[in-house]
């Protein structure tokens, strides 16, 4: 499979070294599966000083990032990751979508990608309307600038990529792609100043690990974010596996 292309416009190009020079994008790169490359809109000004923002008008506080200098980076990036197939151009703002595991297997689904990561206020508003195709946040909170919000979206993505994680995890079997929070995991050793591993992942019962860790997994959401259970059509084991967590939690 070609490798999935995510363009990055930022004037921190270095910040991504996080993605991909580590863990599993890291790995991700290694093996081909994913190409990024960043274009920094200070490298397309003409000033001294290389300016990248300038004062809003209409007055307030900061500074919003010019136009040109955007304008310029974003088309070499999407004509670099076009070259490779179909692309969407995504602006990471508190103004977007929320991202949540159905959007990133949306996006996952959606060839190559160009992210914008702007920094002060923002960016010149007619950026977006020309070269932006969706606004997507990664939560409702503000950072210094859309780069950590990038680099969570491609995180979250390049685990869905196939052979992006190793036989011994599956992106699959995510709890979350179930739409349920996960299940207590332990490892070695089997008793911890005091506190054992439960009797039945010790059992090598896989059928009663299975529904023991789905018991888990759907009571943890009932008590944390029943928001989350709403939205599921619960199977009659499911069902049941629920209400056996809340007996034994209410006794
Ligand atoms: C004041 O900052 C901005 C204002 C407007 C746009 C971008 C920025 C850059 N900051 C960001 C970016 C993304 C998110 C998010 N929630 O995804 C949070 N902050």
């Amino acid at each position: 499979m070609a490798a999935k292309r995510i363009a990055l416009v930022s004037i921190f190009p270095e910040m991504f070294a996080a993605l991909t020079d580590y863990g599993i994008s890291g790995r991700a790169v290694k093996d081909g599966l994913l190409e990024v490359r960043c274009w920094n809109p200070r490298d397309f000004t003409c000033d001294r000083h290389r300016t990248v923002d300038d004062r809003p008008y209409g007055g307030g506080p900061g500074m919003v990032m010019l136009a040109e200098p955007l304008s310029q980076a974003l088309r070499e990036a999407r004509s670099w990751a076009e070259e490779a197939g179909a692309t969407r151009s995504i602006y990471l703002s508190p103004q977007g979508r929320q991202l949540d595991q159905s959007g990133v297997e949306h996006l996952s689904q959606s060839g190559n990608l160009v992210l914008l990561a702007g920094r002060y206020e923002g960016v010149d508003e007619r950026i977006v309307e020309s070269l932006i195709d969706e606004e997507w946040s990664i939560g409702d909170y503000v950072l210094s600038g859309g780069e950590l919000a990038a680099m969570v979206m491609v995180d979250a993505i390049t685990r869905l990529i196939p052979g992006a994680l190793g036989h011994d995890q599956s992106a699959v079997e995510d709890s979350f792609a179930q739409g349920l929070l996960d299940c207590p995991h332990y490892t070695r050793p089997e008793d911890y100043q005091g506190s054992r591993v439960p009797e039945v992942l010790l059992s090598g019962n896989h059928e009663k690990i299975r529904r023991w860790r789905l018991k888990q997994a759907l009571g943890r959401t009932q008590q944390r974010r029943p928001d989350l259970l709403e939205k599921l059509a619960l199977t009659p084991e499911q069902t049941q596996l629920l209400d056996e967590f809340l007996q034994e939690s209410s006794t």
